[in-house]
């Protein structure tokens, strides 16, 4: 149902369910929580995990909510917003390698995450106006702070079908690829400061984020600020070479 893996400091987490296309109830999406929360806690220890890689199985990304049991229940909606909310706390980047459709609650799987590498062939489609359905506050804010409001206001008012090349040049994707794509990109996060990159994960969807004096850090970046990492990379610099940050 959910397969996890190491690639070295990235664990790809892959959405196993052909039959449905990799749609999600309840059960998936605890399931799915449980595996991203596992890779985060791995960010800590002798072999750390430093990215996570989400995609689905097969031909698709995510179909969504499972229909095959009727409309989908309050547990299904409760356990996709733990999830998605694990998907944003892990403090460690998390690409979606839509590798195939993503559709409804398939697409807040993949805003979700820090970043989108998308195939050629993949698809993001939300027909909520087309379905009567109140979108929650959260998704279309999240989509507004990945795509901008014009975009955002397009894309969800028009219920159209979102391709890879569209995806791209509205900024809903960062790179038009395969898995191996995303492999690349995480590789290539994997070498950042990992401080670094918690910060702004944790920033970046604060809508009241603001220019703080140094004495209001917060205590991330104040253990940024002070962390063996800073030290590395100007020692680093000085000699250089490439650093090898540790996140502390
Ligand atoms: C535009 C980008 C920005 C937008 C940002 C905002 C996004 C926020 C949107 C959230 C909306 C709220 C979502 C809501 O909370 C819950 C939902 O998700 S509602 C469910 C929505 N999902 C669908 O309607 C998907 C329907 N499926 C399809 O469209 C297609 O199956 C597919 C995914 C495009 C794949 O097509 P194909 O490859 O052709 O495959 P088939 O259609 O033949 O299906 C194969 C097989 O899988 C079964 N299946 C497919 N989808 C589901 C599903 N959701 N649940 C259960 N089963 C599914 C299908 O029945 C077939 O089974 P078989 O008949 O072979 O037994």
């Amino acid at each position: 149902m959910i397969d996890t893996r190491r690639d070295g400091p990235v664990a790809v987490v892959t959405i196993d369910r052909h039959r449905t296309r990799n749609a999600l109830d309840a059960e998936v999406c605890t399931a799915l929580r449980e595996a991203i929360e596992a890779a985060g806690a791995a960010a800590e220890g002798e072999d750390p995990v430093r990215a996570i890689v989400i995609t689905g199985a097969g031909t698709a990304f995510c179909a969504g909510a499972d229909l095959s049991g009727g409309v989908y229940n309050l547990n299904f909606y409760d356990a996709h917003a733990a999830m998605l909310g694990a998907v944003e706390s892990v403090p460690v980047p998390v690409i979606a390698a839509v590798n195939g459709p993503a559709v409804g609650a398939g697409v807040q799987l993949a805003l979700a995450a820090d970043l989108r590498v998308v195939a050629p062939g993949a698809v993001f489609a939300v027909p909520v106006v087309k379905v009567g359905l109140a979108l929650d506050n959260w998704t279309i804010k999240r989509l507004a702070n990945v795509v901008g409001g014009g975009h955002a206001r397009s894309v969800l008012m028009t219920a159209r079908p979102v391709g890879a090349e569209e995806a791209a040049r509205i900024g809903l994707a960062n790179e038009i690829g395969d898995l191996d794509t995303a492999m690349e990109l995480a590789a290539e996060l994997a070498r950042f400061a990992p401080l670094s990159l918690r910060h702004i994960k944790s920033v970046i969807n604060d809508d009241d984020a603001r220019l703080l004096p140094r004495d209001e850090h917060t205590e991330l970046q104040q253990l940024a600020w002070h962390s063996e990492d800073m030290a590395e990379a100007r020692a680093a610099r000085a000699e250089k070479r490439p650093p090898v940050f540790r996140g502390r």
